[in-house]
């Protein structure tokens, strides 16, 4: 059973000793919102015209994604009644009571979905010191391949995830398109790269000292790209040295660069450097959609952008390696720097 800290989270009043970050890790500094997050408004493009998309808008987005490696998305299309339904299944899950979340996760550890106590990804990656939430995760494509597993109860579970994450796959879709529009590559350059998808909701309950434990420590994702749903204030990115927090704009996405678009941009994009700290009062649900390369896709620096002036940066290779290094690593920048080149 795992030890989930929504559990117990409510009954301390201190953070236990395996929950308090090395000061180094602690998120000490005050940390103001950011102004200057890129907000991508998508109304200035309609799914139809996507070819033809305002040159100004492709370049927004590229800019975003050299300099912030993220930004937020507004009128992106999706319904903000989906939006909400979805928010408030994952809370009904995540605000069960100790029984029902003991009975929810062992229905659901036979399934391909899985909970996880925090900072227990798998046995290789147990961290030393916990993080202050738990997870949810759930692959969701192939569609075809995976419903068979999913959770039939609450009765409106399939069907939200279902909706929602075909239509965050399309958004995807879109986002993908217009960044390799940005970058000179060919129309559906991406499809072969995004072949999987994986819903990811994270519970960051209230923390008695949120000055002493972390939700998500410093990280880079390691897929292609993230779309993050969020509500409550928690999430902060590392910018020119300084971490920032990133606002939360009702019914939004938050997009991530993964280190996935970095190598093959050959390091035109970056990837966001992002954390996430905890409340005092208020818990915090995000759901994040991990689009993926498949696991045996190769991945490499794409050839449009490779050329005698602008050497490979990184070397080729199938991405379950990656992740698989990803995992194992606690440093996720050190996996990054072994599959750079030698100049
Ligand atoms: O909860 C968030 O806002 C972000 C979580 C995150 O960074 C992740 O799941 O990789
Ligand atoms: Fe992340």
């Amino acid at each position: 059973m795992a030890n989930l800290v929504s559990s117990w989270a409510r009954n301390v009043d201190t953070v236990p000793e395996n929950y308090v970050m090395p000061p180094n890790k602690r998120p000490s500094e005050l940390v103001s919102i950011g102004s200057n997050i890129p907000v991508i408004d998508l109304a200035k493009v309609s799914s139809s015209t996507i070819n033809h998309a305002g040159a100004g808008l492709v370049q927004e987005i590229l800019k975003a994604s050299q300099e912030f490696g993220l930004f937020q998305i507004i009128n992106h299309g999706i319904s903000e009644k989906l939006m909400d339904d979805v928010m408030d299944l994952f809370n009904e899950i995540f605000d069960m009571s100790v029984e029902e979340k003991e009975k929810f996760c062992s229905e659901v550890s036979n399934k391909s979905c899985k909970v996880y106590e925090s900072g227990k990804m798998n046995d290789a990656n147990v961290e030393e010191v916990r993080h202050w939430k738990d997870l949810f995760i759930q692959p969701v494509f192939p569609i075809e391949e995976q419903t068979q597993h999913w959770l039939e109860n609450p009765a409106r579970y399939r069907e939200l995830v279902e909706t929602y994450s075909s239509e965050v796959k399309k958004l995807s879709m879109r986002i993908l398109e217009l960044i390799g529009e940005g970058l000179g590559l060919k129309e559906g350059y991406f499809e072969e790269l995004s072949k999987r998808q994986a819903l990811v909701v994270n519970h960051y309950p209230p923390c008695p000292d949120p000055s002493l434990a972390m939700g998500v420590p410093a990280h880079c994702d390691p897929n292609l790209i993230t779309f993050l749903q969020q509500q409550v204030y928690g999430l902060q990115i590392l910018k020119d040295g300084h971490w920032i927090g990133v606002p939360t704009l009702p019914y939004a996405f938050v997009v991530n660069i993964g280190y996935q678009l970095q190598i093959i941009s050959n390091n035109k994009l970056v990837s966001s450097e992002h954390r996430v700290v905890t409340n005092l009062k208020t818990g915090r649900t995000s759901i994040g959609t991990f689009v993926s390369p498949a696991e045996d896709c190769i991945v490499e620096p794409t050839k449009v952008l490779v050329n005698g002036g602008s050497p490979a940066l990184f070397r080729t290779f199938k991405y379950q390696e990656f992740i698989d290094d990803y995992m194992g690593e606690k440093n996720h920048k050190k996996t990054l720097e072994a599959y750079k080149l030698q100049p």
